[in-house]
């Protein structure tokens, strides 16, 4: 399989969550020319889960690859960019598809002992894929839930051959955050009949940077971003709606609690000040990735004896992953691998090194097979 024409291929088609179904087809259809016995391919909503037997098995081994792109409209102005205007596989996910690919061909062509199953999830950018998948599989299909899963995700700032995890806390705890103003809009000129919600937004916007820097113990960390607002119609008429739009990183579970409390206050606050009614939807909020020690103590070790790899132990993050469902229910692991790019994760320019694609599929079985 040539693994660079199908990245490229699924770059081109990039759909976001739960709208995956030209990825699901072109999925498919691959899957299908590997044409095996050994193969139990199942759809699941936009996404798959494929079966493949193992010779002697006394355990399932799994895989997972998210499949969804992003709302970013991509500069990259390579051939083969987004042919989806408006959207753009900006986090890498069709470098982890075409990843999953080749490493589902060496399962197929050279079986382990233990069985292995991987999950082509999506809508891991949103509203969340792996909590319902799970949730299926406990009810409909637990003879798919493996023993142990793995999945990686890419690191534009790490060169290529870069593996790099930590056990424990790797990635945090998030939650999308949407907030709608309503108050009174108005013509331009009588502001003082109104009540307008494009100054009460910024207000609001001023105050949620003290959520971090004066509520959340300095020893503590979290992120509150607003990466988007919006108000108003047009220029000549006060603004009676406006939007903010944003995400929250907690390294635990109690603090994202605590962030939210702080939020709601201000809100509240806003709506009597300028009087107004504030309204919060948090959106999709994905558990933290807790590394299971042991998977991760052992990956290390393993890696950095494999020539050509730089096994580093990492940082956690702030990046949120809906793979973090899975390391509260199983034992589990996700790693960084390097993708050196100039640009980084949700960047409209983003071009990971496809190097990565010729050696770790081979990498990631090699591992597979000596556990
Ligand atoms: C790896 C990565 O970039 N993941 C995303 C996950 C987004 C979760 C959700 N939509 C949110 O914004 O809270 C990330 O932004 O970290």
């Amino acid at each position: 399989m040539d693994l660079i024409q199908i990245r490229r291929e699924l770059h081109e088609i990039p759909e976001i969550g739960f709208q995956e179904f030209k990825t699901q087809s072109y999925l498919k259809d691959i899957i299908g020319r590997m044409a095996s016995e050994r193969i139990e391919l199942v759809e699941w909503r936009t996404g798959l889960v494929v079966k493949v037997s193992g010779s002697s098995p006394e355990k399932t081994i799994g895989w997972r690859t998210d499949i969804d792109g992003l709302p970013i409209r991509e500069e990259t102005g390579l051939p083969f960019a987004s042919r989806h205007e408006g959207f753009m596989h900006a986090c890498g996910h069709d470098v982890h598809m075409a990843i999953a690919l080749g490493l589902l061909e060496l399962l197929v062509e050279r079986p382990l002992n233990d069985d292995a199953v991987i999950f082509f999830q999506p809508a891991e950018e949103g509203p969340g894929g792996a909590q319902p998948l799970l949730e299926w599989l406990e009810t409909e299909r637990p003879d798919l839930l493996p023993d142990e899963l793995f999945a990686l995700h890419i690191a534009p700032e790490l060169p290529v051959g870069t593996v790099a995890t930590k056990p424990g806390l790797l990635f945090a705890n998030t939650s999308e955050l949407f907030i709608d103003l309503h108050g009174k809009g108005g013509h331009a000129a009588y502001p003082h009949q109104t009540r307008d919600m494009a100054v009460a937004a910024a207000a609001l916007l001023m105050q949620l940077q003290t959520v971090v820097s004066r509520n959340v113990d300095p020893m503590d960390s979290a992120v509150l971003t607003v990466g988007k607002m919006s108000a108003g119609t047009v220029q000549n008429i006060i603004a009676e709606r406006a939007r903010l739009e944003g995400t929250i990183r907690t390294l635990t579970p109690e603090a994202m609690e605590s962030v939210k409390k702080r939020v709601e206050s201000l809100c509240r606050s806003i709506e009597e000040g300028y009087e107004c009614q504030v309204s919060i939807d948090y959106g999709a909020n994905y558990r933290q990735v807790d590394n299971e020690e042991r998977l991760a103590e052992s990956f290390l070790s393993y890696a950095q004896d494999v020539p050509d790899i730089q096994a580093v132990r990492s940082k956690a993050a702030m990046t949120g992953e809906d793979f973090g469902y899975f390391t509260e229910r199983l034992p589990a692991l996700m790693f960084w691998a390097g993708a050196g790019s100039g640009y980084g994760l949700h960047h409209a320019k983003l071009a990971p090194d496809e190097r990565l694609l010729s050696f770790m599929p081979e990498f990631l079985y090699d591992y597979f097979k000596q556990r």
